[in-house]
């Protein structure tokens, strides 16, 4: 029996004396919410408390547990496991048991990993968190060995193993200035030691009796994994809120490997806290897990003439209780210490800080950041601002992280029609088929039944599972093709797909950390001067004209060229941020410049690159023109430019490090590979849209950068509200107005339609850039005649009065009148796919889908910016008082308003919307 619950009230922890001798306790006040039977993954009757157990019922942790008793502070979250439970003057009690674990603020989801660093000390976990992982050999050896290791117990070639993983990783260790031969031998001594530990174990098996799914296939090649081995498994618990990749599964048990050597018989202490882990990850998985595996790979290297000590690299240990329950204990001080913002000094553990390679880091990170610390401190600290602002940004990226957990949290929390509600899932899948694919992973095939909607697209990696993601068989897989009627996925192991989850990731988050940590510990000081406000950007005058028609755009890219810091564009709607980035591109470059050419999105870095490209009308080389994303991310028309990894390594360096160019989205400028790269340039596009983190990724490549954007659409897109919603761009517009260019001259709408833009957003600045534009209507196309349709829609801004209904999120009245007007435009000679329809709810955008033709375009604004149309049909879906804007933010309306060159039609209920000042004015406009 199981109870979880919200701390109460203050904890005190104290000794008794007990027939055992002297046994420590903590009474812990906590209001219940949950009380269940069993374990709590089996999903048995779980009892929701009654009122009267809502007053604060008394848990008793004892003995060790009270060590994570004190990490406690009211409002925590607590679960404990296998409860006694006792009647106490008619009131019910809990109590831990011997068999008990208990669990600090449970869907905070502690990494493996981190729970490793943590245990050797607490301050190297934060380094590490801080600075990410850096791209050198060890880590990327590792890699490969691990890879290989994946291969084995997956039943390929050795030597077929070594040469496709090194081939994989070309571009990495082209970057190192390794060659393949010398990590072939490198990696193929550490492999020696796996396939001896495997050829030990398959003489040691039996007969197959434990065979797993994969296994049982009469397709699959002859595997080593002949009864029950497994390789690399990822596994979340929802009971300890832990979760990891294990290396490999046998018989049940966890085997890890370290490419390291140990010469001593037993594992390291903290090698056996992480095989702890998966052992705990197993257990609620149906496992019972008594022994874990290490395996060294280094100490098959190793000259026994030259070293003594314990040679054998296998080395297996006995999993008991105690060491299980000591690992939750250590997960514990790292959920509370996150929940509770604080930063670890060292002193938790008891490291020895000579020892440590990491010293010298430790103590310039915690000089610079005026840390306490247990390594001590050296170096100045950052000035009070800049350390204001990293604890401030730090917290935000955070908060980030933690409602990435809460993502997690929602695989089991939800259900799978919740789920897929929430466009989280596709749970309609039938399981059609499986085939073997090179280096022993499974191609899945599966069938949908339903035309769902979801987040989930291709190249995406998410959670496959045979019904359930968490409890269920399940595996990480990548989409590899998505049709409305069948998905085709990859994976290491053959699982029986009838539904996938949208895999919740931390790498962005893990990121914006490190892109925060370069920015600011690392980062040149003269930036920080700047973007700090010390110092005044500066710029020296460039005398060239670069654009002859339009004033605002040429004066943009001398601002940019000339810049000594930074320039900033600000580009409305269809005002030429793309031409003026690609002018920018070209002008640097004939200067000598190299340059990096980013944005928020793959489409946007797209965009970006195919007008550079047609600037520079072959004055570079085409192979000193990279792109750098994955093949799912990067348009058809720009693969031909797409860094290839996989290689030669000298070959693979040698395409990126001679690019004149690289274009790249901001995420990808955070991977270990782009930064090890410099620019002079960074020219960044969506800048708005980008956190201060998300744009510092991509700048701090570069001695100067470039901002385009327009804060008076899109926001930062972030999943908790705090200072991240603000972008650098639109900070520095604020604050450095002369460092920034407004293009004021627009090539998309008909006069009609940017009018109400232009006054409500860009103080009546924008202006048609032609009288072509100014006058462009349907008449203009081919074949459509503004005669031919009803009388109301003939303006290119009309109103379409329809009644609110109400329900909150969805019209149908709406959705039948966008469905009649889709086929007015039709019977007027227009295209149906000339149309979009915005709504500002996805349940809405459902709605109107069912009513009007497929090739309609229809979604929410998000999906729309950065895009036009000839028509726009905006559907409101307003009922009653507004309660705040619709579009939950002003600047969403701008984007909408401003997709459409020729017609824009919307469509609501103006009793609704005139309670609001900015859509009363809107309707005034649209009604002239
Ligand atoms: N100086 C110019 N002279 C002539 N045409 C131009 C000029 N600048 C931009 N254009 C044209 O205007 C159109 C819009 O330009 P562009 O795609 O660069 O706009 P944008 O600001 O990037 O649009 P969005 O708001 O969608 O991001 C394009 O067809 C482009 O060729």
């Amino acid at each position: 029996m199981y109870v979880r619950g919200t701390v109460a009230g203050e904890i005190d922890v104290r000794s008794v004396s007990t027939t055992y001798g002297e046994t420590d306790l903590a009474e812990v006040p906590l209001v219940l919410e949950e009380v269940g039977d069993g374990e709590r993954a089996d999903g048995v009757v779980t009892e929701t408390p009654t009122d009267a157990e809502r007053n604060p019922t008394t848990v008793t942790l004892w003995n060790k547990w009270t060590e994570s008793a004190a990490l406690l502070e009211p409002g925590m979250e607590l679960l404990v496991t296998d409860v006694g439970e006792e009647e106490y003057r008619g009131e019910t009690r809990y109590a831990t048991t011997g068999d008990s674990y208990v669990v600090v603020e449970p869907t905070f989801l502690v990494n493996v990993t981190s729970i490793r660093n943590w245990v050797e000390c607490p301050r190297l976990y934060y380094l590490n968190k801080l600075s990410g992982v850096p791209l050198n050999y060890p880590v990327v050896k590792g890699t490969i060995v691990h890879e290989v290791f994946g291969d084995l117990l997956r039943g390929r070639d050795l030597e077929d193993a070594i040469d496709a993983r090194i081939e994989e990783r070309g571009l990495e260790l082209g970057l190192l200035g390794e060659s393949s031969e010398a990590v072939a031998e490198d990696v193929r001594e550490n492999a020696a030691a796996i396939e001896g530990w495997l050829e030990q174990g398959r003489l040691t098996e039996t007969d197959g009796a434990n065979r797993t799914t994969a296994d049982d296939d009469p397709e699959r090649p002859f595997a080593p994994a002949e009864s029950s081995w497994r390789s690399e498994q990822l596994l979340i618990s929802e009971t300890f809120g832990i979760r990891g990749r294990a290396d490999a599964i046998r018989r049940g048990a966890p085997v890890e490997l370290k490419t390291g050597k140990n010469l001593r018989k037993e594992p390291r202490f903290k090698d056996k806290v992480q095989a702890a882990c998966y052992a705990l990850l197993l257990e609620e998985h149906g496992g019972d897990v008594d022994t874990g595996t290490l395996l060294y790979t280094k100490n098959s290297a190793l000259d026994r003439n030259e070293e003594t000590g314990d040679l054998t690299p296998a080395k297996e240990f006995s999993m008991g209780n105690g060491l299980l329950q000591f690992v939750v204990r250590l997960r514990n001080e790292i959920a509370a210490m996150e929940i509770d913002g604080g930063v670890p000094t060292g002193y938790e553990g008891d490291a020895k800080c000579e020892y440590c390679f990491e010293q010298d880091t430790c103590m310039v990170v915690s000089g610079r950041l005026d840390q306490e610390s247990k390594a001590g401190q050296i170096g100045r600290p950052l000035p009070p601002e800049e350390r204001e602002y990293f604890e401030r940004t730090y917290r935000a990226i955070e908060e980030e992280r933690r409602e990435v957990h809460r993502e997690y949290a929602k695989l089991w929390e939800q259900d799978a029609e919740e789920r897929a509600d929430d466009d989280r899932a596709l749970v309609d899948l039938e399981f059609v088929g499986k085939r073997p694919l090179d280096g022993g992973r499974w191609e899945l095939r599966a069938r949908r039944r339903t035309g769902a909607t979801s987040k989930l697209r291709e190249g995406d990696l998410v959670l496959a599972s045979d019904g359930h993601p968490v409890r269920g068989q399940s595996e990480l897989a990548r989409i590899e093709r998505l049709d409305d009627d069948a998905v085709v996925l990859t994976a290491d192991e053959a699982v029986e797909v009838t539904r996938m989850d949208v895999y919740p990731s931390e790498l962005t988050t893990d990121r914006l950390l490190s892109a925060l940590h370069d920015f600011l510990l690392k980062g040149d000081d003269r930036r920080k001067d700047v973007l700090f406000g010390r110092a005044d950007p500066e710029f020296d005058p460039v005398e060239e004209t670069f654009v002859d028609n339009n004033d605002a755009q040429n004066e943009a890219v001398s601002n940019a060229v000339g810049a000594s810091d930074f320039a900033l564009i600000h580009g409305p709607p269809g005002t030429g941020k793309t031409y003026t980035i690609a002018r920018t591109v070209r002008a640097l470059v004939d200067r000598g410049e190299r340059v990096l050419l980013s944005a928020f999105t793959n489409r946007a870095v797209d965009n970006a690159l195919e007008a550079v490209l047609e600037q520079l009308n072959g004055a570079v080389e085409d192979d000193r023109v990279v792109r750098v994303g994955s093949e799912s991310g990067v348009r058809d028309d720009m693969e031909p430019y797409r860094l290839e990894r996989a290689g030669e390594p000298a070959t693979r360096a040698a395409a990126l490090e001679d690019a004149r160019i690289v274009a790249a989205t901001t995420a990808t400028c955070g991977s270990r590979v782009m930064k090890e790269q410099s620019f002079d340039v960074a020219l960044v596009d969506e800048a708005a849209q980008l956190t201060e983190p998300g744009t510092f990724a991509a700048v701090t490549l570069a001695d100067r950068f470039v901002l385009v954007g327009d804060h008076e659409q899109l926001p930062p897109v972030v999943r908790a509200e705090n200072d991240l919603t603000e972008s650098l761009f639109e900070r520095l517009v604020e604050r450095y107005p002369d460092a920034g260019v407004m293009l004021d001259r627009q090539y998309r709408m008909n006069q009609r339609i940017q009018a109400f833009a232009s006054t409500e957003f860009y103080d009546g600045r924008l202006r048609p850039a032609t009288p072509e534009v100014a006058g462009r209507t349907l008449d203009d196309l081919e074949g459509v005649s503004r005669d031919d349709l009803p009388e109301s829609i003939r303006d290119p801004v009309a109103f379409v009065d329809v009644e609110g209904d109400e329900s909150r999120y969805t019209d149908t009245a709406e959705a039948e009148r966008i469905a009649d007007l889709v086929r007015a435009y039709e019977e007027a000679g227009l295209d149906r796919s000339r149309i979009g329809v915005i709504a500002p709810f996805r349940a809405q955008v459902s709605e109107i889908s069912t009513h009007v033709p497929s090739d309609v375009a229809v979604d929410t604004v998000d999906r729309f910016q950065g895009s036009s149309q000839e028509v726009i049909v905006v559907s409101f879906t307003a009922t009653g008082t507004l309660e705040g804007p619709i579009f939950e933010d002003y600047r969403r309306i701008n984007v909408a308003l401003t997709r459409p060159k020729r017609a824009l039609v919307l469509v609501g209920d103006p009793r609704a919307l005139k309670s609001d000042p900015v859509y009363r004015r809107m309707l005034e406009w649209a009604g002239r």
